[in-house]
């Protein structure tokens, strides 16, 4: 089975070892751009040599011939060993990305719905766009940096420890001010990242939620209260990244100070040294470009770091998602089962959901093959749960749920999901075309079976005054449906993919008088196929069931036919009396 999680690291891995785990699989080219860095740098570091070699030779008057085609010759190979170090570094880094997202991807369309029941859309699509540039910057130009520069400072400081001890001596103190104030400031810039991308999550949550519900929000005047909570989570987003420029700041000046101040004492000390004799000139010169040359690896060393901090915040907001528990059984590809209905058997059922009052407190039901039963009962007394935990959206706390006598727990989800159509309370499209939405998970139907759904499901007159027919877009970005023309092409969906078990919340709601006789008589049909299971708010809809079940309060309270309830139970009598519908 092709578990998404296969490649991905594991979740508890400390950030570090998660982000060398992103380089890994680069290694071989990332070496390369390594060996090519240090090769650049060595390149960079001769040419100081070169240049004392010309200074003694003009001292004395030798041929500066074989000098200068060596430096020009160093020239060219630092040119074409950085364009190749850059290209290639940034061609790995693309590809780091691209795997951080495709693993964010697979992982967060799997979540289980109990953990997207707890967190804002918002602020996980932000690691799949932001974060993850962060962690791509990090797993390869940010470690390469630190790693040429640490080289390349190292191999910097022999050389002028060869050119002069007592100078280098000089330098180290000074450079040691630096080391000491980077400790300090990375963690800062780390904790500040962090921060400015939790904020940038929060922005995406707050749009996500005035957006997804646009139309409430400008029914109630809410468009001022709406931007300020964005306007607020932009804003301190500005303010934690305005601490993370500060401290940018803060190490470019005092990097550049510190090697300003490094030349100024070279400068004098060396001076000296040279007027007294102890240094020779070209020396001092010598060691001066030295000194010249470690600004670049003492950026590469400030760059990578900043990098790599920034990355390893970003990285533990990713590692949050992979600590999420996820589905990993319904990617299994299989031709929908043809068979006879089940009969689905409910018995004892327990279930809470996290941090509320237990919603099913020992249910229990029988829904028999092939025929139609009705789930009616006050709302909030868990029908729709019952429909989540037969899909298994969520797991159960007690009892046990079973399709023929089989627990849905011994079906993997593909397997248990791919016998099941159901049809949401507010019936949702996705966005694309009618066909798109139709053939989602019946992308084998032929032009005829829908057009037979769309005729049982009264749609075949509204589709053909359409301008594209069935090409129309729809959802988001195209043509807006009216509540029951959504909930119609949501049962034509579902009729489509021939279920074994159909379940139904609420699909007559927005329908009138003749739409509903008619989709109830298409309902009645399908159960010729399969076992149908529907929550009524309808009088009509719950009289011409084979069975009614009657929840209150999470437990079954009755069960039979119409007129039986109807002759011995209260809250059923109340309830019809109100229409069924009326009483929510
Ligand atoms: N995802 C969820 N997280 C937490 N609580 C939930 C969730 N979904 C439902 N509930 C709670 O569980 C209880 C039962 O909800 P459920 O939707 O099953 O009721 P229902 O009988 O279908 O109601 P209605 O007829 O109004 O649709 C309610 O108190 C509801 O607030």
């Amino acid at each position: 089975m092709n578990t998404p999680d296969a490649e991905q690291p594991p979740a508890e891995r400390p950030a570090l070892r998660a982000l060398l785990s992103y380089a890994r699989p680069h290694r071989g080219v990332l070496s390369v751009v390594l060996l090519l860095t240090l090769l650049g740098s060595a390149a960079g570091l001769a040419q100081p040599m070169v240049i004392q070699s010309v200074l003694t030779k003009l001292m004395t008057g030798s041929s500066l011939r074989d000098d200068i085609l060596l430096l020009v010759g160093l020239l060219v190979l630092s040119v074409g060993l950085m364009w190749s170090q850059a290209w290639l570094s940034e061609r790995t880094a693309e590809r780091v990305v691209l795997q951080v997202r495709r693993g964010l991807i697979s992982r967060l369309i799997r979540l289980r719905t109990s953990e997207l029941d707890r967190t804002e859309p918002g602020g996980l699509t932000t690691r799949v766009t932001s974060d993850s540039t962060l962690v791509q910057h990090a797993a390869t130009g940010g470690l390469i940096q630190l790693v040429d520069g640490s080289i390349h400072l190292l191999a910097t400081i022999v050389l002028m420890g060869i050119t002069s001890l007592p100078l280098l001596g000089i330098t180290s103190g000074v450079l040691l001010v630096l080391g000491v104030a980077m400790g300090v400031v990375m963690p800062r810039i780390r904790r500040v990242t962090t921060e400015a991308q939790r904020s940038v999550g929060d922005i995406g949550a707050a749009l996500d939620r005035s957006l997804g519900a646009a139309r409430t929000v400008k029914a109630n005047g809410g468009e001022a209260k709406e931007t300020e909570r964005a306007t607020a989570a932009a804003e301190s987003a500005y303010r934690a990244g305005l601490t993370g420029a500060r401290y940018h700041a803060m190490i470019a000046v005092l990097s550049g100070l510190i090697v300003q101040a490094s030349f100024l004492a070279v400068i004098g000390f060396g001076g000296a040294l040279v007027a007294t004799g102890t240094l020779d000139l070209a020396a001092l010169i010598g060691f001066l470009l030295y000194l010249f040359n470690l600004g670049g690896p003492v950026l590469s060393l400030v760059g990578g770091t900043t990098a790599l901090q920034q990355g390893l915040g970003a990285l533990a907001r990713i590692e949050e998602v992979r600590e999420m528990e996820a589905e990993d059984d319904v990617d299994e590809q299989h031709a929908a089962p043809v068979g006879p209905p089940p009969r689905v058997t409910v018995e004892n059922l327990t279930f809470g959901y996290p941090g509320r009052t237990p919603t099913l407190v020992g249910t229990s039901f029988t829904a028999p093959a092939g025929e139609v039963t009705a789930i009616v009962g006050p709302s909030g007394s868990g029908k729709t749960t019952v429909f989540s935990l037969i899909q298994r959206f969520y797991d159960l706390d007690g009892g046990s749920i079973l399709l023929d006598g089989t627990d849905i727990r011994s079906f993997t989800r593909a397997e248990l999901r791919r016998r099941i159509a159901y049809v949401e309370q507010d019936s949702p499209m996705l966005a694309g075309t009618i066909r798109e939405n139709l053939l989602y998970s019946a992308p084998d139907a032929s032009e005829n079976d829908i057009a037979d759904v769309l005729r049982k499901t009264l749609l075949d007159g509204f589709v053909a005054g359409l301008p594209d027919g069935l090409d129309t877009a729809i959802g988001s970005r195209g043509l807006a449906l009216s509540g029951g023309e959504r909930q119609r092409l949501a049962i034509a969906r579902a009729l489509l993919r021939r279920p074994q078990v159909l379940l139904l919340d609420e699909v007559t709601a927005h329908l009138d008088g003749l739409s509903e006789t008619a989709l109830r008589k298409t309902v009645e049909q399908a159960a010729e196929d399969c076992t149908v299971l529907l929550i009524a708010h309808r009088l009509s809809t719950v009289t011409s069931a084979d069975q009614l079940i009657l929840f209150e309060g999470g437990r079954v309270r009755d069960h039979g036919l119409h007129q039986d309830l109807l002759a011995r139970n209260d809250l059923y009598r109340d309830l019809t009396a109100t229409q069924l519908a009326a009483a929510h």
